[in-house]
């Protein structure tokens, strides 16, 4: 996959307000590169399902996930080992970085295989992420709702967007001190969807 870059998305949509501060491009891809990947990556990932505890209470996550990187990553009583990057993920990190004009060492990978599948309300915030951690989360697959609301004051506005085949959205400065994020389930008919969130994480 070695010819594909971006193609100077156009779709550039920022949102800026109550210290939420994103960027998304719905076009990051063309969709044949975009869909290209999305079968590279459900065919030779190794996708597990993961025991994590959330209060307390052991639960099967409802995703698939996988974790390259520099560095181990531990969360929810959970530790993922560091995986060697393949050529191809070390291709998309650069195209990512390039854009970002932000270095990566680190990526966690999520498998959506149906509307079942979905990933709870959370900011990415460990201290091993850093103080305003920056993540670039890429999609391919189905299209999902993605909803940020504000950690504490109810009256702001949900940012909704749906994150499409192809698209990169980035996270920055503040974001993840004052605002949540997550994947609701849903009844709707969507195809299984693919994400990667590259992150720089800081050795422990
Ligand atoms: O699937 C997504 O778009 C969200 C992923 C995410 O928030 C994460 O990996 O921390
Ligand atoms: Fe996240």
């Amino acid at each position: 996959m070695s010819s594909q870059k971006f193609s100077n998305p156009t779709g550039k949509v920022t949102v800026q307000r109550d210290l939420l501060d994103i960027e998304y491009c719905e076009d990051f891809f063309s969709e044949v590169d975009a869909n290209g990947w999305f079968e590279y990556l459900a065919a030779k990932i190794p996708w597990e399902r993961r025991e994590i505890f959330i209060m307390g209470k052991k639960i099967l996550q409802p995703r698939l996930i996988c974790w390259y990187g520099d560095v181990e990553y531990t969360y929810s009583r959970s530790t993922l080992p560091s995986r060697k990057w393949t050529p191809q993920l070390q291709e998309l990190k650069t195209i990512v970085e390039e854009y970002a004009q932000q270095k990566f060492n680190s990526c966690l990978l999520n498998f959506y295989r149906d509307g079942k599948d979905s990933m709870g309300y959370h900011s990415d915030d460990e201290k091993v992420l850093g103080k305003n951690p920056f993540i670039a989360s890429l999609s391919f697959g189905g299209k999902r709702r993605f909803v940020l609301k504000h950690k504490k004051d109810k009256s702001i506005e949900k940012v909704e967007i749906e994150l499409g085949n192809g698209s990169l959205l980035l996270m920055k400065s503040q974001t993840q001190h004052y605002w949540l994020h997550g994947i609701p389930k849903t009844q709707k008919e969507v195809k299984p969807r693919i994400n990667l969130t590259f992150r720089w994480t800081y050795p422990k």
